[in-house]
């Protein structure tokens, strides 16, 4: 809402999709909480915007006035924040908040989160003369939305809840570009509206623009980046490379969408914005007649025999949603551009705990390869609609998962040779070892080079090493089971939100850049039994195999510290240990055995 933008032609909705009343609450009380905020704001000229990251960030006050209007501005914040912690240790609201608001009696019909009607409350409407703030000026329209759920209806998840806000929005503001940002997300930067907007009002190349995407940056993480969350690479190198194949794909979040784009048109020369003629619908009903109208369109039934989710919206049937719709968006014509200021514009939490993360990260890793083994593989579907070296960039991520394979071939396989002594690669002495070196020497130069020119430290670039070995030998090889079962017609997915949030204990752990294992999965067990085996092996000595296995038993060590010498709760579980030492065995002298036969 404190966006430096003028306030009447901006919307802001927040879509509930947990339909809880503790959410609306919270955001009841952040509304009046605006109204002292969005003046304090712009009368400093303050940064960050979000007042929880602002209060964080220790201000300094500028002079006498400023530090009172900051004492007591800081008061308000505390006690709102009181207001708001209370109900949500108890679990409920408070018998006395409910007859304050109109919208608490919204749930009067209400029989779960699975099982409810829609809950549309428009909380401030920007046009109303009493909507305004505490120096008298008009406040963003400000709307909390729970789209109707029933157990007899798909929800298509994120996909599903962005749509009803899409249309849920032309009803009530019909904004020409939508942002989007996660639940986890804050906004850092006041002026990413105007940064968007340059993009798109661009007099050369705006009109073909169809969304302007931020790189996906988070608050929480440690100075070495221990689980590599940040993909520093990724975003800051191949990113800038995707414009200049027609633009970045869509990744979800902290992203400007033209709304006509976005809704399924297809670009094309002649259809030149006005800007200023177009944004002149004026809507005229009352705040009451708004919300009824609009609620109808977040219902279950209002998508059934319609083209949402298919040609209109955010695509349904697909785990990353987003990655799909840009490409789609992309094979209509439309470009997209990257915008990466210094001052990162869109915060949010990455996992905390590995198990967390793996998770995470097999999802991506399912989605991205269930894009490429579609109907909207990008090479067939995107034949001729996007050029050459877009459609290989959406098959570098889509093939994220088929790695597994290969790596898994080089964490167990040299190492298990070791053990009987056979060496699968060329002695130091032959010249076929100058290619492996070359390559090994090369690659690895590069990619750490790269990373501490994206502001990385080495320790992070270790760590992302080990995090992709992790990945890939874990997460990505459960995503490429999952999708080989779902395309056998043996299994199906779903969307599971990544959780971040942890307890103190977990926290702590994560700021000192410790790694939580917590409790025990088939992933961990896999990636502590490959390590096992490595560290088994890790006797002889042989050449480039050697090496090769000291690297991995060196990168693994975070792992064989939790399985032996750690105390604390975020230690590999016992089982986990017990299990892998076991297999591992099995596994060597299986292996043995197996040669000599
Ligand atoms: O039924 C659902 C499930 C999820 N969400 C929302 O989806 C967002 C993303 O979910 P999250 O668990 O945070 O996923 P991440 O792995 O952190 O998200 C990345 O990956 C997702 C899948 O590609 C993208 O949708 C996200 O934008 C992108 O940040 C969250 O804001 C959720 O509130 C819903 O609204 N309804
Ligand atoms: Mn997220």
């Amino acid at each position: 809402m404190a966006y430096d933008y003028p306030p009447e032609k901006l919307s802001v909705y927040l879509s509930d999709d947990g339909g809880s009343q503790l959410t609306f609450y919270a955001l009841l009380e952040a509304s009046k909480f605006s109204k002292h905020w969005l003046p304090y704001c712009r009368k400093y000229n303050v940064e960050p915007r979000s007042p929880a990251a602002y209060f964080k960030s220790m201000p300094k006050p500028l002079n006498a006035t400023h530090a009172s209007s900051l004492a007591s501005i800081k008061k308000l914040y505390e006690e709102m924040e009181t207001r708001i912690e209370r109900p949500i240790e108890l679990g409920r609201i408070f018998e006395e908040t409910q007859p304050k608001h109109k919208g608490f009696s919204r749930w009067d019909s209400y029989s779960s989160r699975h099982d409810h009607d829609t809950i549309l409350e428009i909380l401030i409407d920007g046009r109303r003369p009493e909507d305004k703030d505490v120096e008298g000026w008009p406040l963003p329209t400000l709307v909390y939305l729970s789209r109707e759920k029933r157990p007899q209806y798909t929800h298509n998840y994120k996909a599903g809840a962005m749509n009803a806000l899409i249309r849920v929005s032309s009803k009530i503001s019909n904004g020409e570009i939508i942002l989007n940002v996660d639940c986890d997300m804050y906004s850092n930067n006041s002026q990413s509206i105007r940064d968007a907007l340059c993009c798109f009002m661009d007099e050369k190349h705006g009109q073909e623009i169809a969304f302007v995407q931020w790189p996906q940056m988070f608050s929480n993480i440690t100075k070495n980046d221990l689980y590599g969350s940040s993909f520093r690479a990724t975003m800051q190198v191949e990113f800038h490379g995707l414009d200049g194949f027609g633009g970045p794909i869509y990744i979800g979040t902290g992203c400007f969408h033209r709304r006509d784009a976005l809704c399924g048109m297809t670009f094309s020369k002649d259809c030149l914005v006005k800007w200023k003629s177009k944004n002149q619908m004026k809507i005229e009903a009352s705040t009451q007649e708004l919300e009824e109208e609009a609620k109808c369109l977040a219902s279950c039934t209002y998508e059934l025999n319609s083209q949402w989710g298919k040609e209109v919206g955010l695509k349904y049937g697909f785990i990353v949603e987003d990655a799909i719709t840009g490409m789609t968006i992309h094979c209509r014509g439309w470009k997209s551009v990257l915008l990466n200021p210094i001052r990162p514009s869109f915060l949010g939490l990455s996992p905390t705990t590995l198990p967390q993360f793996l998770m995470q990260q097999e999802r991506w890793g399912e989605g991205l390869l269930q894009l490429v083994l579609s109907k909207y593989c990008p090479l067939w579907y995107g034949h001729k609609k996007i050029s050459f070296g877009h459609q290989l960039c959406y098959c570098h991520y889509g093939l994220w998962a088929a790695n597994c394979l290969a790596t898994l071939c080089y964490t167990a396989i040299p190492s298990l040779y070791l053990l009987k002594s056979i060496p699968l690669f060329p002695e130091i002495s032959s010249p076929w070892f100058l290619p492996f070196a070359y390559i090994i020497i090369s690659k690895y130069t590069y990619s750490s080079v790269e990373y501490l020119r994206c502001q990385g430290t080495f320790r992070g670039w270790w760590n992302e090493q080990r995090a992709w070995l992790y990945k890939r030998n874990s997460s990505y090889l459960f995503a490429f089971l999952a999708i080989v079962l779902k395309l056998l017609g043996l299994s199906d997915q779903a969307f599971v939100v990544t959780a971040k949030a942890a307890d103190k204990d977990v926290s702590e752990r994560y700021e000192s850049e410790i790694m939580e294992f917590g409790h025990s999965s088939p992933m961990i067990t896999l990636l502590a039994t490959l390590a096992l085996l490595n560290l088994l092996c890790f006797a002889t000595t042989m050449g480039l195999q050697i090496v090769l296995c000291a690297v991995l038993v060196l990168i693994n060590f975070p792992l064989y510290e939790a399985m032996f010498f750690r105390k604390d709760k975020g230690k590999m579980p016992m089982d986990v240990t017990m299990k892998s030492v076991v297999y591992a065995f099995v596994g060597c002298i299986g292996f043995s055995l197996l040669l000599k036969g």
